[in-house]
């Protein structure tokens, strides 16, 4: 059986307060994007995983598939499998592709082996693999808060827009990005400002990472005064970075961009 995981953007992410357990309480808005790797599993006779495409660094065994198969594992009794990633979405990205791999690959487990699982099941095993993950299971827009696992749906549709998408030549770790900022309790939440109209969110809508990441990487902040030159009604920094979107009216003409960076169109 296979599946096709796809990536997230955050449009606005405020980080409030640290939490005794190491994480950040942090509001933000999720929006699913269409940039898809491919998950493949099949039965087997032992436990394997194989990738193509880009580049996965790290061990085989801290593979977020491997990693949900051995916590799925301990709950139901289930044969060996054999995973196939083609890798597409960006990684260090702040596009979530590892965390939606993990919760495409509970969904998948969950429909191969008709195990039943509820949303909120399948939902609190996600949590355990990962803060992002857990937007993944139903991966429709939300305001996300707490560690970004707790949720309340939103109706924002951006399809009559064209959103563009630049990953420069930087991964950005999470844990690291998160080393660089002093969380600060909000005035005005999300929930409130996504609701204005969209070429209002300039003015009101920012991303907390943008600030630490912008210092150490000044081409990324480049990008997006690009994507607001190339007429953008609103661009951020997605996540932890290092990818930078903005949201059009029209695609744009990116061309400048693409020599030095991926640039994805219409997403
Ligand atoms: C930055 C975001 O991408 C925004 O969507 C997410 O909050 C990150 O979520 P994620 O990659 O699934 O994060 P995890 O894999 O659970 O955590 C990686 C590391 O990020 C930090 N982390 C993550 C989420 C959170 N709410 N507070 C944190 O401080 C922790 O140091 C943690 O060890
Ligand atoms: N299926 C996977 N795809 C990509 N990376 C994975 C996967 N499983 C584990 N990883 C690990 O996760 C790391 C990337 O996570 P990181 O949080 O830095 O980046 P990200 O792609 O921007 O995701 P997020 O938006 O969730 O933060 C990789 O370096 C890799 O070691």
């Amino acid at each position: 059986m296979i599946l096709f995981p796809n990536a997230k953007i955050n449009i606005g992410l405020n980080i409030t307060e640290r939490r005794p357990d190491g994480y950040h309480n942090l509001e933000t808005i999720f929006y699913p994007i269409n940039i898809n790797d491919a998950l493949e599993v099949v039965e087997s006779s032992e436990l394997s995983f194989t990738s193509s495409g880009l580049d996965i660094p790290g061990r085989m065994e801290d593979n977020l598939c491997i990693k949900g198969y051995h916590l799925l594992k301990k709950d139901y009794d289930l044969p060996p499998v054999s995973i196939h990633l083609h890798k597409n979405i960006p990684i260090g990205a702040g596009l979530g592709g590892g965390s939606a791999d993990a919760a495409f690959f509970i969904k998948l487990i969950d429909q191969l082996f008709k195990l039943g699982l509820s949303v909120e099941k399948m939902t609190d095993y996600a949590r355990n693999l990962g803060a992002d993950c857990a937007f993944f299971i139903e991966s429709k827009p939300v305001f996300a808060f707490e560690r970004g696992d707790e949720f309340e749906p939103i109706k924002l549709d951006l399809s009559k827009y064209k959103i563009a998408l630049v990953m420069p030549d930087v991964h950005i770790s999470t844990s690291e990005a998160f080393g660089g900022i002093k969380p600060t309790p909000v005035k005005d939440s999300l929930l409130d400002l996504i609701a204005e109209p969209i070429t209002e969110w300039k003015k009101y809508i920012k991303n907390d990472f943008e600030t630490s990441v912008f210092k150490n990487h000044v081409e990324i902040r480049g990008v997006k005064a690009a994507l607001y030159e190339a007429g953008a009604i609103y661009a951020s920094m997605s996540g932890s970075g290092a990818s930078v979107f903005g949201i059009f009216e029209q695609i744009p003409d990116l061309q400048h961009l693409a020599e030095d960076n991926q640039v994805f169109y219409d997403i």
